[in-house]
């Protein structure tokens, strides 16, 4: 099968000479769900931002449906059908659910209205909410909000960087059971975690990152059920279900 995204042989970093990101490989498939864990710092979120043209590398590949994308801009990366919700800041607090989406589908070609209602479909709380400024909504609304605003491009790719972070339990329970549901819709998704088991649970597979490598990759279940990585990388968090 062709891979929807590979990443070859990456080496990046934000200041010259010093790479976060060392040698890193990855790929997902058209409508898979991968999950990206490691320990803080591993790299993560870097190699979500490398993906999406917001941090160049300085060697190694990166193709997107066949081509190469590596040294191009999120802008013209969005265009090719590949949308990212960051951890912080995904939503314009000042402007309303309603505008959130509309800036969100500012590149459409079909109609912003058809467009809208689906997503309120698919997150019916926003709907309930669409003229209230998207700064006074819970943590929980606001990364539906940031999903809303990134699926209105129609994207065949969507990278999601810790979209349970600072979220209570109950929401982080919610914001998952969307995530699968967009996946579901035949959405390729890479979703970086620091909810690792949550992540590894539900994902196809997953990739565990450290020093700026895959360190280890597999399905979910394999990774989970690994007792290395369970102690190595899952951390507190892993308590496996006898
Ligand atoms: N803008 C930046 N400038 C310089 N260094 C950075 C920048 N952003 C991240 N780093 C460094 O890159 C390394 C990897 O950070 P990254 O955010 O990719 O890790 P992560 O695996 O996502 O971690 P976490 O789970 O804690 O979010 C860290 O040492 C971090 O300090």
């Amino acid at each position: 099968m062709n891979h929807l995204l590979t990443v070859k042989d990456v080496y990046a970093g934000y200041i010259k000479g010093l790479y976060i990101l060392q040698g890193i490989n990855f790929h997902i498939n058209p409508g898979e769900l991968v999950a990206v864990i490691g320990p803080n710092g591993a790299g993560k979120s870097t190699l979500a931002k490398a993906i999406f043209g917001l941090l160049t590398p300085s060697s190694g590949e990166i193709n997107f449906k066949g081509e190469s994308i590596g040294g191009l801009k999120p802008n013209e990366i969005v265009q090719r059908g590949m949308c990212y919700v960051p951890q912080i800041s995904n939503v314009f607090a000042a402007l309303s659910v309603e505008e959130n989406l509309e800036m969100g589908g500012f590149i459409c070609k079909g109609s912003l209205n058809a467009l809208k209602d689906k997503i309120y479909t698919m997150f019916p709380v926003l709907a309930q909410r669409r003229r209230q400024k998207a700064g006074t909504l819970s943590g929980g609304e606001r990364q539906m909000l940031g999903m809303g605003r990134a699926l209105m491009l129609d994207p065949d790719l969507l990278i999601l960087d810790e979209p349970s972070a600072a979220l209570s339990p109950l929401l982080v329970n919610s914001v998952f059971e969307q995530i699968q549901a967009i996946n579901q819709t035949g959405k390729a998704i890479i979703l970086v975690e620091q909810n690792a088991r949550k992540a590894l649970e539900m994902a196809d597979r997953g990739y565990v990152l450290e020093n700026g490598v895959d360190r280890a990759t597999g399905s979910g279940k394999e990774l989970l059920d690994n007792p290395k990585i369970g102690e190595l990388y899952l951390g507190v968090a892993y308590q496996k279900e006898s």
